[in-house]
């Protein structure tokens, strides 16, 4: 057998996102039954990096579609500083603590599920590995069907994990009755849209990358920007530029960019602008004119109309704000992980010496 790839994986998205699609009731139908004892009114989500940033997209599902509370936390935070329920207005069975961790060896979310598990909430893991160590602490043990990524690096595994929370969130919400069954359907044909276009919008990212290559591999430093929902994608494009290419990579909330770090901007900066369609999109205009004076190397992905230059990225087709997520994700991890194998990086090979500190063996206690 090949090799895998960070890159075969990205390319093996659109058929682990339909497989997803295709078996969901194998995790929607536990999750909702969770709703259907309890009444839930506030989820915590735990998860470290990748994990992390899904939970941040999560989070919006969550709130618009099932009406809950949600808070993201990082799991050592959770660990050593967060109180649950420090105001005391939830009742005990009106919370769940959600932990994701596609290879359940994370040592900060075993840590923190344990701690929720230890103080009697009620709690959940999302995790491709049924045997992992996370697995101890959860009363739910939940699939992410995203199959195995022996890389390190997880891009399909995102993806998955985004599209299980969406179908978490829409399941449950009908299920409950609080999705009419027109508007269920609705949002389940845009999603099946969302799957069957996927493989256009590799395909255009792939290609936009062999476009720019040349310019894009001279990259010294870069950030990325974007706002609404997809904040989280700029975040999770920073993360995986970073473990693959190795670069310095910063990922901002559009705004936010202004408010210092646009300083120390100069001509060698690249500049990545995720332009989806929130209110937010003028702002994006008039900052991109404004780039554009300092660098020539201001790259935009979109699916909107606007003034784009030939650097830009207008994908082949458009979605929901909340749908948008897997489609804007593509772009940055197909520009990480060619960029990274046109420079010769292994990306399962950790470059330094030390051990993995972050995840303990998959038949390991965790260390505290
Ligand atoms: O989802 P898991 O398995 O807990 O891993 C989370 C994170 O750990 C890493 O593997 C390394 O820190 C990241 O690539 C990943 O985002």
């Amino acid at each position: 057998m090949e090799k895998p790839t960070v890159f075969g994986y990205i390319c093996d998205q659109p058929r682990a996102l339909r497989e997803c699609f295709a078996h969901r009731e194998q995790f929607c139908a536990p999750f909702a039954e969770i709703f259907k004892k309890h009444p839930i009114k506030k989820v915590y989500l735990l998860g470290s990096g990748t994990s992390y940033n899904a939970s941040l997209v999560g989070k919006t599902y969550f709130s618009e579609l099932l009406g809950v509370e949600v808070e993201v936390c990082i799991p050592t935070v959770f660990t050593n500083y967060v109180k649950v329920n420090i105001n005391g207005i939830y009742k005990k069975d009106e919370i769940l603590i959600v932990a994701i961790s596609q290879t359940g060896t994370s040592i900060s979310t075993i840590n923190a599920l344990k701690k929720a598990y230890e103080e009697g909430w009620q709690t959940a893991v999302l995790t491709e590995d049924l045997n992992s160590p996370i697995t101890r602490y959860a009363r739910q043990i939940i699939r992410l069907l995203c199959g195995e990524e022996d890389v390190m690096v997880e891009t399909k595994g995102y993806t998955v994990t985004v599209l299980t929370l969406y179908l978490w969130a829409l399941e449950t919400a009908r299920a409950l009755a609080k999705l009419e069954k027109d508007s269920y359907e609705k949002l389940l044909c845009q999603l099946q849209d969302v799957l069957a276009q996927m493989p256009k919008i590799v395909e255009s990212s792939i290609a936009w990358y062999e476009k720019h290559k040349q310019e894009m591999l001279s990259m010294e430093l870069g950030v990325v920007a974007g706002y609404g929902i997809n904040h989280a994608t700029a975040i999770e494009a920073a993360l995986k530029v970073g473990e693959t290419f190795r670069r310095p990579f910063q990922a901002y909330e559009l705004e936010e960019f202004m408010h210092g770090p646009d300083m120390a901007l100069n001509n060698r900066e690249f500049i990545y602008l995720i332009c989806s369609d929130e209110r937010e999109k003028e702002r994006m205009l008039q900052f991109r004119e404004f780039f554009l004076t300092v660098t020539s190397h201001v790259f935009v992905i979109t699916s909107e109309e606007g003034p784009w230059g030939e650097k830009d990225l207008l994908l082949p087709c458009k979605t929901s704000k909340n749908l948008s997520v897997l489609f804007y994700s593509v772009p940055l991890q197909v520009l990480a992980a060619l960029s990274s194998r046109d420079s010769g990086i292994d990306t399962a090979v950790y470059p330094f010496e030390s051990n993995d500190l972050a995840h303990c063996a998959s038949n390991q206690e965790e260390k505290g």
